[in-house]
């Protein structure tokens, strides 16, 4: 299993050691535009390989696509990443040119490929690389809702005073301050609703807290996360790569599904060695289908800026 991964900066790495801590993959290039770079991150990752026990051979390119041939997988975190005040919408400029190259020099190499696409606005850059390689719909995925329900789960526990592995829940819609539509109604601890243990406005707090999930970060950390991203990424890599038939929320291009049409948002999906398997559709209430609903139409006005 040979899993390419562009980009080694905060995100691409992180995405790197927790595919090679997983021990799952014969093979991680890391590739980057910048000198050096994935060389020296890739280096030094191989050099945690006997303290945390993996085989994973991780090697870094510069820029050069024929070092990723034949990846079954390969994921697209080149780009820049946001502010403290800026939302993901604004890199829309820089990062839609660097994924449009990117995905067309790993189809080059790599034509049977999965492509996992994390530069943000996520759901319009997975838009895009439908729009532009002519993949097949299943093996484009954008990464969003796996870490939005990560982060959903993260504060249901804190609300519940829960350890977090009592807790499920799941996170759909587009990846986008406004656009997450936490499924609050679905949250359970241990099986039992959350709504059995949290107050209306307790699990609002929850809701709004997830929303801002990356952004709270952003503001602490003065660029965007890269741990719980890369871990996320990570989760879907092995998902297909070992043929786990798992569910995860992922940006998916929809054909009628939710009843939401040419775009791609987040949505429960199987994951397996084909890319994405099925589109689960699951019962909504008329309040959570408006949420996903205004999320798409914030999605689509974005990939309404694209120059395709
Ligand atoms: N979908 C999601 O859930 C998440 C998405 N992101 C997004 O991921 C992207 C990366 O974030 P970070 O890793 O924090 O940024 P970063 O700045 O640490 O790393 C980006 C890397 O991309 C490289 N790069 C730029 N243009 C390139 C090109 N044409 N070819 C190859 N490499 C190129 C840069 O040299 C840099 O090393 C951002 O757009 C960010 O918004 C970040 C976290 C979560
Ligand atoms: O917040 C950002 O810009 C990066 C991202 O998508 C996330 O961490 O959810």
């Amino acid at each position: 299993m040979k899993v390419t991964v562009v980009g080694a900066g905060a995100v691409g790495a992180s995405c790197a050691e927790y595919i090679a801590i997983k021990n799952f993959a014969s093979e991680v290039v890391l590739l980057d535009i910048k000198e050096g770079f994935a060389e020296g991150k890739a280096m030094d990752l191989m050099q945690t390989a006997s303290l945390n026990g993996f085989d994973t051979k991780i090697t870094g390119v510069t820029n050069d696509y024929t070092k990723t041939a034949n990846s079954d997988i390969c994921v697209i975190t080149s780009g820049i990443p946001r502010k403290p005040g800026m939302t993901r919408e604004e890199l829309i400029g820089i990062n839609a040119g660097i994924v449009k190259t990117v995905s067309a020099s790993l189809i080059e190499n790599s034509p049977n490929t999965i492509i996992i696409v994390v530069s943000n606005p996520m759901d319009t850059m997975t838009y895009l690389v439908h729009k532009t390689t002519g993949l097949p719909k299943h093996r484009i995925i954008g990464m969003g809702g796996a870490l939005d329900s990560a982060r959903f789960k993260y504060r249901l526990a804190e609300a519940l005073e829960a350890p977090i592995s009592d807790v499920d829940g799941m996170v759909i819609g587009g990846h986008s301050d406004v656009g997450m539509v936490p499924l609050t109604r679905l949250a359970t601890r241990n099986s039992v609703p959350v709504s059995k243990f949290l107050s209306d406005d307790r699990l609002n707090q929850v809701k709004e807290d997830t929303k801002v999930g990356g952004a709270t970060l952003t503001k602490l950390l003065g660029t965007s996360a890269w741990y719980a991203p890369g871990a996320a990424v990570s989760g879907l890599v092995q998902a297909i790569a070992c043929d786990q038939k798992k569910m995860f929320p992922c940006s998916a291009l929809l054909q009628g599904e939710y009843g939401l049409n040419d775009l791609c948002i987040g949505a429960p999906v199987i994951l397996g060695r084909k890319g994405i398997e099925k589109v689960v559709e699951i019962e909504l209430t008329d309040a959570e289908k408006e949420h996903l609903h205004t999320s798409a139409e914030g999605v689509m006005k974005t990939n309404g800026l694209l120059e395709l």
